[in-house]
């Protein structure tokens, strides 16, 4: 007999991108919450357990076997280091992970770089034989090399609007970011059928290359 597949959804701007995935490989999904304030929504009948997470939990729920399988940013996993089994790239809210700076950015004795990325940042500045103080920030990061924080940033730039606005220059890209299915790694072996069919139905409608 089929199991619950538990699936640990992403709220906010990765939600609808995923829900119209998932309803185009024919699988149901509730709407994303905005009549309801729900967070564990049941479809029995479809042989599955919705649980909407905050983005950056995602691989928490999954990597502690919560949730069976989740759907999270790159960015998040590449941040987070969670034990579990990246499956599928989606190919949804794709942008990229960058450095920012203002335009006449050079660098100092003393390097600072604000991020909500602080491993990522870390390891990137490490990687380059660059000394940096990396501050975490939870938002806005944008403002920090605006309000004199930090020389430097490590964010997202989708449209680059947000840099436009706030006279800042990409200075380098330094990871492609899409949303990925990951999977806990007991699951993955005990209910594997459901998530390989879960699988193979998400493959058939994506246009990226299986990982
Ligand atoms: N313009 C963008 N800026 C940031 N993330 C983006 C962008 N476009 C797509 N993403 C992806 O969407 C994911 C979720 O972003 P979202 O803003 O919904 O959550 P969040 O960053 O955790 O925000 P909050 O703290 O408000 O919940 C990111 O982890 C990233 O993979
Ligand atoms: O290139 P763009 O299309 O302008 O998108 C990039 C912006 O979007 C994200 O911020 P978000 O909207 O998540 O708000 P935040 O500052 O609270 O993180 C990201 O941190 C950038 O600021």
């Amino acid at each position: 007999m089929a199991q619950i597949l538990k699936v640990a959804m992403p709220k906010g701007r990765i939600y609808n991108k995923a829900a119209e995935l998932f309803r185009s490989a024919g699988l149901p999904i509730p709407p994303d919450g905005e009549a309801s304030r729900k967070l564990v929504i049941q479809l029995p009948e479809a042989g599955m357990e919705f649980i909407l997470a905050k983005p950056v939990d995602v691989p928490t729920y999954v990597e502690y076997g919560v949730a069976d399988i989740g759907i999270v940013g790159k960015d998040v996993l590449l941040e987070e280091e969670r034990d579990v089994y990246e499956l599928l790239d989606l190919g949804i809210a794709r942008c990229r992970m960058s450095i920012i700076g203002l335009p006449n950015w050079q660098p100092g004795i003393q390097q600072r770089v604000a991020t909500k990325y602080p491993n990522v940042a870390s390891r990137y500045f490490r990687e380059q034989g660059q000394q940096v103080e990396v501050v975490k920030l939870n938002g806005s990061i944008e403002l920090a090399p605006l309000i004199g924080l930090a020389d430097r940033i490590v964010d997202m730039v989708e449209t680059g609007q947000t840099l436009r606005d706030n006279g800042l220059v990409e200075m380098t890209s330094i990871f492609e970011i899409t949303s990925r299915l990951v999977a806990n790694r007991v699951s993955y072996r005990m209910k594997n059928a459901e998530i390989q069919q879960l699988c193979d139905r998400l493959q058939s409608v994506i246009s990226v290359p299986k990982l």
